[in-house]
């Protein structure tokens, strides 16, 4: 890792907001801030997460992709407008959510599965979009403790995801609960992803993950340090690996952050590099992706504070309007 990268995606001990006074809470918002204007970017450390219930969700995981395809495949939702269950290689294309241009399909498998504990008797959730939103996940079955493991992680990745939206709210002088009512009733989705080892070499411009930004607010990433990894376009028109720190967290801002604090924090763009043609044939890697999206009708909007002199850059858009956008083009890959 060279130095300069060192000091553009830094690690944040946010274990002072667990353990701290008021002054730690804001030391740690202040690191944020700055990671979040400089670079869109920042590795957690002293999160609380469980390391077994971590080992559990990569076990549980990795059992699913070894299965052979047709297991596989029998967890496709059947429709492309349902972001459920298995989608498997040559499915998806990151960088087609931002050019118009068709590219090569990313080089891997991906397992979607949203919320699961709440209350699906709140009139909230029983609209027409709200069930296409929070339509039942798909399990396999025939992996032992998939459900009950996956469900268990996405409960800790949201009480994480609410540390850091309240010291994104502290960061940016805002009252510490100023996202809550906008997160109430999120609609955040959680990706296990498995880079397959590349036995073969990859197709003209293909990537394990194309170039893109994220969608949503917050991205937690927990990822196997593998040859062929994350890395994140800096202001310098560089592309530099994210820092692999055993038992930390990847955060990244999604694009939603970007609008509400009017460009001054980063949706930086990203992708996952292929490995190095002597290291593709035990490059596999997997990698457990939260991604934090606000209530599906939240509408986001320029934080009055982060306008400035200039006004609002953008216009205000619901969460549910924007991501789907996204994720359509993402899924719009012609084999
Ligand atoms: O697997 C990774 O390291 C990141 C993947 C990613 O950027 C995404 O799925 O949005
Ligand atoms: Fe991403």
């Amino acid at each position: 890792m060279n130095d300069k990268l060192k000091s553009a995606v830094p690690v944040i001990d946010i274990s002072g907001y667990f353990t701290g006074g008021t002054e730690q809470k804001l030391e740690i918002a202040r690191q944020i801030d700055e990671a979040a204007r400089a670079v869109g970017f920042f590795v957690v450390s002293g999160h609380g997460v469980d390391t077994g219930l971590i080992e559990d969700t990569h076990r549980v995981s990795k059992a699913f992709y070894d299965l052979p395809q047709e297991g596989k495949n029998a967890c496709y939702s059947g429709s492309q407008a349902l972001y459920r269950g298995y989608f498997a290689l040559g499915g998806l294309a990151a960088s087609q959510s931002i050019e118009e241009r068709k590219s090569a399909p990313d080089y891997r498998e991906m397992y979607v599965a949203a919320k699961q504990r709440f209350d699906r008797s709140d009139p909230y959730y029983q609209t027409e979009a709200a069930s296409r939103i929070f339509a039942p996940n798909i399990w396999p079955q025939v992996i032992p403790g998939f459900e009950d493991t996956w469900v268990r992680y996405y409960a800790a990745m949201e009480q994480l995801a609410s540390t850091l939206i309240h010291l994104c709210a502290l960061a940016l002088k805002l009252p510490e609960d100023w996202f809550d009512t906008k997160f109430a009733r999120h609609m955040s989705t959680m990706a296990v992803t498995n880079y397959p080892d590349q036995l073969e070499p990859p197709l003209p411009g293909q990537l394990r993950c194309g170039a893109h930004t994220d969608y949503g607010a917050l991205t937690l990433l927990m990822a196997e340090d593998k040859p062929g990894g994350l890395e994140v376009l800096t202001k310098d028109g560089e592309w530099a690996p994210v820092p692999m720190v055993p038992n930390t967290f990847i955060v990244n801002l999604g694009d939603l952050m970007q609008r509400w604090t009017n460009d001054a924090w980063l949706s930086s763009m990203h992708r996952v590099a292929n490995p190095p043609s002597d290291k593709a044939e035990n490059s596999r890697r997997q990698s457990l992706i939260y991604f934090l999206h606000p209530n599906h009708d939240a509408v986001i909007e320029c934080i009055p504070s982060c306008a400035g002199d200039e006004g609002a850059r953008y216009e205000p858009i619901t969460t549910q309007r924007h991501l789907f956008a996204k994720i359509s083009r993402m899924q719009d890959v012609k084999n």
